[in-house]
């Protein structure tokens, strides 16, 4: 069994206790109470690189990465420093996050906050609207094309976007061909972990001109950020470095700043 497949089975069951506690049909209405989705599109189509900052408490790869005992004033830090996206980890058992931390992120910025979790079910998509969410991520490892259809049209439906989560050519392919607008390249295997940087150069041309594309993890430095953005990325997507870092909002600030000396690769 993968690090994916072990998470999702996990994933899995604690969301058939969620469903218990509290039925669709309760979420729905919950979900139909919540301001409209903010507009993450538009957010992440602004000039410059755009940085989605994340609230990431741990991980299968690194264990225990920082104790994050304000999620809202950390999220207020990342907005702060120019942050156009708030990434909230939710998945509990591997990266002890919650439904709770993303409220309290919600509360606290009038920015796009994404739900952070490993989508298989519509009822997370409802729950995500239900707590306040404008984009939920949807990781196409995880998905056959009925279910990422369905997932893309109900993001829709909600008013919601989706960051559509790839790591190979025929993921970025199957992504595009159903119609989605928001690709991310993850540069870590989420079966083996492995995080190579090199993987996003290599799959950034086969997303048009013109998408929206997203590199995800490995950003320590301001030299990775200018390598992403040499290679076409609109925005990265940035866990360890800013959960780690004394000052998150200057190192948010000093990412885009490093965007914009980036130069092309040469060809
Ligand atoms: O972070 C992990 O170890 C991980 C393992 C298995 C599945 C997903 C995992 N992380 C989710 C992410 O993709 C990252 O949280 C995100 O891209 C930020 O990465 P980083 O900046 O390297 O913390």
């Amino acid at each position: 069994m993968s690090v994916l497949d072990d998470i999702i089975a996990g994933v899995r069951e604690d969301l058939a206790e969620r469903r218990a506690q509290l039925p669709l049909e309760q979420l729905q209405a919950l979900a139909a109470a919540q301001p409209a989705a903010l507009d993450a599109l538009a957010a992440l189509r602004a000039p410059g690189l755009q940085v989605i900052a994340e609230v990431k408490r741990r991980s299968p790869s690194k264990g225990q990465l920082a104790e994050i005992a304000d999620p809202a004033g950390l999220a207020a830090q990342y907005a702060q420093g120019g942050a156009s996206v708030i990434s909230v980890l939710t998945e509990q058992r591997r990266f002890t996050g919650s439904l709770a931390d993303l409220d309290a992120v919600r509360a606290a910025v009038r920015i796009p906050v994404l739900r952070k979790d490993f989508t298989v079910d519509p009822y997370q998509i409802w729950e995500a609207r239900a707590h306040g969410a404008d984009l939920v991520l949807l990781i196409v490892a995880a998905l056959d094309d009925a279910q990422l259809r369905e997932f893309l049209a109900l993001t829709e439906e909600l008013g919601m976007q989706a960051l559509v989560e790839t790591h190979t050519a025929e993921e970025i392919d199957r992504a595009l061909a159903l119609g989605a607008k928001i690709i991310g390249v993850n540069v870590r295997n989420l079966k083996t972990l492995e995080v190579d940087n090199a993987v996003f150069a290599s799959l950034a041309g086969a997303v048009p001109a013109g998408s929206v594309l997203v590199a995800e993890s490995g950003v320590k430095t301001a030299d990775d950020v200018a390598h992403y953005a040499a290679h076409g990325a609109t925005a990265v997507l940035v866990g360890e470095a800013l959960v780690s870092s004394v000052e998150p909002a200057a190192t948010i600030a000093a990412f885009r700043a490093a965007a914009e000396t980036a130069q092309a690769p040469a060809v």
